[in-house]
């Protein structure tokens, strides 16, 4: 039982706080914006939203896991957090900070404003087993969807939610296949564009440094439009998996959906979708009520 405003009357100054903090955060970097919505994802997808990637004990803990590296954005979190505890303390859930601090990144890259539901609880698990399932780049697009509609998520949600790729930037680190080792033969992916190929390989160059960074939107990497989407359609993707949204009949017709030529005066546009799909996503097996707990620190169980 998610709703908007769910901190109202406990704490009124809640979703505010969040604002602040994210807001000068990204004041200071660029990153944060990108690291905070891909947080949220990555939350949602391993025990639901309810904020097991928060957890730091020890080597066990699911932040360590493959499918989660590098991300970051913790410490605005904790910031976050400790602001919130110091007005309301014991009120608001890390895991609803996460939901917050995606929806207000968003809105900091130009992006779509959305009313986030709250009212999530913070988990008690926190393993990297659990993570094992998490969507990767090399996967094909049948497993994307699989993956996606194993949390209730549709074909159209999958394109939808990849293009959270138009901020933020890839370590070549997840390119080095797409560029090198291209199953079947090895050698570079053939979808990638002739033009983009020498762009993707100066700066990832073979036997490089896995830690250079890429934009993934090609040509708007810091501002949140539909460029990612119009990038795939043409062959400019960055990632194999955002490729590959391109390839199968469900997803390219959802993405092509927004560049018809009727599109313009027909149904939702992709900011509209891409905010009910956010909030689709908020809701992955949330804890409410008197399941889970609300930690006092968000890196750590009570
Ligand atoms: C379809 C499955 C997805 C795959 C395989 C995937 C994969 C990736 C990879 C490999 C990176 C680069 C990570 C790094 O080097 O730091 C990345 C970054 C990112 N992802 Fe995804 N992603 C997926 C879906 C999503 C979704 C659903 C969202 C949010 C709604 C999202 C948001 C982001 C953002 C914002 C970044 C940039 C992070 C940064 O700049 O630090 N991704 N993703
Ligand atoms: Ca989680």
């Amino acid at each position: 039982q998610l709703r908007v405003g769910f901190y109202g009357n406990t704490c009124p100054d809640a979703e505010n706080i969040v604002r602040d903090v994210v807001g000068e955060a990204a004041a200071s970097s660029k990153d944060v914006a990108p690291h905070l919505l891909r947080l949220h994802f990555h939350d949602c997808f391993v025990e639901g939203c309810e904020g097991s990637i928060l957890i730091q004990n020890g080597t066990t803990a699911e932040k360590g896991a493959f499918g989660h590296q590098g991300l970051q954005g913790f410490d605005v979190i904790e910031n976050a957090k400790a602001q919130l505890e110091a007005v309301c303390p014991g009120v608001v859930s890390c895991a609803d900070i996460v939901a917050l601090a995606a929806r207000d990144a968003i809105v900091l890259a130009n992006g779509p404003f959305y009313q986030v539901e709250t009212g999530r609880r913070d988990g008690l698990v926190s393993d990297k087993s659990l993570a094992d399932n998490m969507p990767d780049v090399g996967d094909s697009i049948q497993v994307l969807k699989t993956k996606f509609q194993q949390k209730g998520l549709t074909a159209k949600d999958l394109v939808v939610l990849s293009a959270a790729h138009t901020i933020g930037t890839t370590a070549c680190f997840f390119m080095t296949n797409r560029l090198y080792n291209f199953p079947p033969n090895g050698g570079s992916d053939p979808s990638i564009d002739p033009q983009l190929l020498p762009e993707l390989t100066s700066t990832c160059p073979k036997n490089g440094d896995v830690n250079a960074r890429l934009p993934m939107d090609r040509g708007s990497g810091q501002t949140f439009d539909d460029q990612i989407l119009r990038n795939i359609r043409s062959g400019f993707a960055v990632l194999r998996s955002d490729a590959s949204l391109y390839e199968d009949e469900a997803t390219r017709s959802a993405v092509d959906s927004y560049f018809g030529f009727l599109a313009p005066f027909l149904g939702p546009s992709f900011e509209q979708d891409f905010a009910a799909a956010m909030i689709k996503m908020g809701r992955i097996e949330v804890k409410t009520g008197s399941q889970g707990t609300i930690r006092r620190v968000c890196s750590a169980f009570n």
